[in-house]
């Protein structure tokens, strides 16, 4: 596969044979075209993605405003699936809320875009997020659900991040997120995030629980007075099957580029 995004960080040795480079993380370009939606037009952009060398795929997309290309300080929201509040309407949780924001705020503060991922459930799929939902009924949180089931906290991976920037030529983002690993793992992939644009969905009865778990857990920046440490009892996996370490750079605040609060429409 060509692709537009590649590196080769692994070679694999094989019998008595000179070292052959398999590559990696791979985003090739599919198409793009141009989607009339209710929040206005956008430039909608499709990829095929593998993380592991070609043995599975993903297809990520972007949905844009404007013409980024070539500039810096875009406004970035990398978004994961959330079938349940995105197609479903479900309450339990903040996702669609946060994805219309972005919406918004990229229509309003053109040129901008949403990468959006099929990560499922902090990328432990469909099913394993309705076994964590039913889990989540008996009382356990968002993270002691997912531990019952023997998976981890969170196992999305943003290498096709890295790579869809790079085919559009965005030379620093301003990252829409509460969430302070995923700015610390797009840095660590080298990705330039010169600031923060706070995404902040107000709860409601149904996803207060999901939301404080958030803040206290996995040291989401939810609040005001929102600190920018990490008490590290939260595991983010990086896919060479390792831990993140729980540090981060400082980029808690806003970096006065704005913020996003919403109220949900129920
Ligand atoms: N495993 C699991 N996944 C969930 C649950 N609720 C939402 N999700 C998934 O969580 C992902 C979104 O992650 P969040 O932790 O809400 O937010 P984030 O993307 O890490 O951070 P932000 O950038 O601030 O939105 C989506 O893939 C959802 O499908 C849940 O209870 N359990």
């Amino acid at each position: 596969m060509q692709g537009l995004g590649s590196n080769r960080p692994k070679q694999r040795l094989q019998d008595g044979a000179a070292p052959q480079e398999q590559p990696f993380d791979c985003t090739e370009f599919v198409a793009e075209t141009l989607l009339p939606t209710l929040t206005g037009k956008y430039r909608l952009r499709g990829y095929r993605h593998t993380f592991d060398g070609g043995r599975t795929y993903t297809e990520p997309s972007c949905i844009i405003t404007g013409y980024p290309e070539g500039l810096e300080n875009v406004p970035v929201r990398v978004h994961d699936a959330c079938f349940t509040s995105e197609v479903l309407g479900s309450l339990k949780c903040d996702c669609a809320g946060q994805l219309q924001m972005a919406m918004g705020y990229i229509q309003q503060n053109s040129p901008g875009l949403i990468i959006y991922l099929q990560q499922e459930g902090r990328g432990i799929g469909l099913a394993n997020k309705i076994a964590a939902y039913a889990l989540q009924e008996e009382g356990l949180d968002t993270v002691d659900a997912n531990r019952a089931l023997g998976l981890p906290d969170d196992c999305r991976e943003y290498s096709s991040v890295k790579n869809i920037l790079k085919d559009l030529r965005i030379k620093s983002i301003r990252l829409m997120t509460n969430n302070p690993r995923k700015m610390q793992v797009l840095e660590e992939l080298g990705v330039d995030v010169t600031g923060r644009i706070p995404c902040i969905v107000e709860s409601q009865e149904f996803n207060v629980g999901y939301l404080a778990t958030k803040q206290t857990r996995m040291s989401h920046w939810l609040s005001e007075s929102e600190t920018d440490s990490l008490d590290g009892s939260y595991c983010f996996w990086n896919h060479d099957g390792e831990p993140l370490l729980p540090s981060v750079a400082d980029k808690g605040s806003n970096g006065g580029n704005g913020r996003l609060i919403s109220r949900p429409q129920i």
